[in-house]
This record gives C-alpha cells, sequence and structure tokens, in this order.
C-alpha cells in the first residue's frame, strides 16, 4: 500500500473554536508527524485594492478564497511535496509579502470556516469534523479576538458580523454541518470528544502502517 497523509478538516462559524481543537489536536501528535493548514491562509490576494474595498469585502462567502489554490497544496502534501503556504494579513485584509515553506507530514489538520463547503476540499479529507457553538458565545469570543489580535473596533466588528458575517453563517458555514462525520459541541473545552478523536487518528495511523 502507499503511504498517504490523514486528512482532517475542522469547520465551523466564526468563533466557535476551530483553532482551539485544532491546535490540540496538533499537541497530541507534535511528537509524530503533523501540521496545519488554515483555510483563512489562502484569502484571495487583495493587494490591488484600496484600503475602502478590502474593508467593504465579504469573508464570509465562499467566493473569497482561493481554494484552488489550496486544493492544489493539500494535493501536493498528500504526494509528500513541500508547499509555499500564503500568510494572511487580517489587519491589511490581504496576504502578506512573505510566505511560509511547510514540509509534508503523515497528519494534516485543515481547519477554516468554508472547508465543507466544496466538495472537492470534502472528498479530500478522512475525518470531517464541525465544532457547534451558539451564536452568542461565538460572537462575544470574535469581539474580544478580533479587537485584541485583528486591529479591528468594537464598532467595526458588530457592523461586519451584522451585515455579513450572521447571514453569511445561516446561508454557507451552518448547512456544511451535514456533511461532518462528528459534531463537537463547544469545542476544545469538549475532553471527550478530543480524546475520542486522538484515539481514531491513531487508529487510521496504524491501519495505514503510519505509525
Ligand atoms: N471553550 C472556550 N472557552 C473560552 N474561550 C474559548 C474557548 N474556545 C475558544 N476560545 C477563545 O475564543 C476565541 C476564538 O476561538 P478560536 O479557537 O480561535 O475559534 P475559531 O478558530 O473557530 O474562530 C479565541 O480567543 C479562543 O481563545
Ligand atoms: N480580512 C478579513 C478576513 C477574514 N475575516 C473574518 O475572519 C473570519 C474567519 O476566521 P475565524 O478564525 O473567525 O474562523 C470570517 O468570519 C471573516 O469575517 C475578516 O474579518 N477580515
Amino acid at each position: 500500500m502507499t503511504k498517504k497523509p490523514v486528512v482532517i478538516g475542522v469547520a465551523g462559524g466564526t468563533g466557535s473554536g476551530k483553532t482551539t481543537v485544532a491546535r490540540e489536536l496538533y499537541q497530541q501528535f507534535i511528537e509524530k508527524s503533523i501540521l496545519m493548514i488554515e483555510q483563512d491562509a489562502y484569502y484571495k490576494d487583495q493587494s490591488h485594492k484600496t484600503m475602502d474595498e478590502r474593508i467593504k469585502t465579504n469573508y464570509d462567502h465562499p467566493l473569497a478564497f482561493d481554494n484552488d489554490l489550496l486544493i492544489e497544496h493539500l494535493e501536493q502534501l498528500l504526494i509528500y511535496q513541500t508547499i509555499e503556504k500564503p500568510i494572511y494579513d487580517y489587519s491589511n485584509h490581504t496576504r502578506a509579502k512573505e510566505s511560509v515553506y511547510v514540509k509534508p507530514k503523515d497528519v494534516i489538520i485543515l481547519e477554516g470556516i468554508l472547508i465543507l463547503e466544496d466538495k472537492r476540499l470534502r472528498d479530500l479529507m478522512d475525518i470531517k469534523l464541525f465544532v457547534d457553538t451558539d451564536a452568542d458565545i461565538r460572537i462575544i469570543r470574535r469581539l474580544v479576538r478580533d479587537i485584541e489580535e485583528r486591529g479591528r473596533t468594537l464598532e467595526s466588528v458588530i457592523e461586519q458580523y451584522t451585515s455579513i458575517v450572521r447571514p453569511m453563517h445561516l446561508q454557507f458555514i451552518e448547512p456544511t454541518k451535514r456533511y461532518a462525520d462528528i459534531i463537537i459541541p463547544e469545542g476544545g473545552q469538549n475532553r471527550v470528544a478530543i480524546d475520542l478523536m486522538v484515539t481514531k487518528i491513531r487508529t487510521i495511523l496504524e491501519e495505514k502502517e503510519i505509525l
């Protein structure tokens, strides 16, 4: 059997705890061979647009992402080739000038709001997770995070959430829950779900004779 990395998708709405879950899983396999890819790194480059145009962009629509590049990179990682992953700059709403070389590993964690929306991406995943957290908790978490880490104001987060993030979540993100193999309520604090996932990933790796 030809060796092939295991791909685990972690989807869910903004602030649901996707990154926290993905990092928990990452930590469990850090001694082995694991890497993490954030769909956010594949937001389309907007360096040719004005700041005003960038601020007004809908970042919660499937078309905001360069999934072609993301798929190309996943396919390279699946045949154990190194990729040059873009770095996203949330403060400037575009790709940073720098990128990062990512070496292939046996386990790939792919995390992002719309990773289950694109069938081509779903077809590349061995396990699909959806982190399910109530909208009130998600917006509180997002408010704090976007102000502390993404250079936003209270007013801008509220305006973006009500006009774009919420309706796009209902239209595009929530419906992808149906594609998940496992739905994880409350994310990173859900020890039972994390432990189950770790056991499952180990089994897959053993079956593939990777561990
Ligand atoms: N279970 C939790 N309890 C409290 N805060 C949390 C929890 N999970 C995540 N957070 C915090 O909420 C914010 C968003 O979490 P994150 O994992 O980045 O979500 P996502 O990647 O889905 O947007 C972060 O600041 C994180 O530290
Ligand atoms: N320039 C940008 C790009 C994205 N966003 C928001 O990020 C959210 C996705 O990231 P999470 O870590 O929260 O899953 C998404 O809801 C976009 O609205 C942004 O605000 N600005």
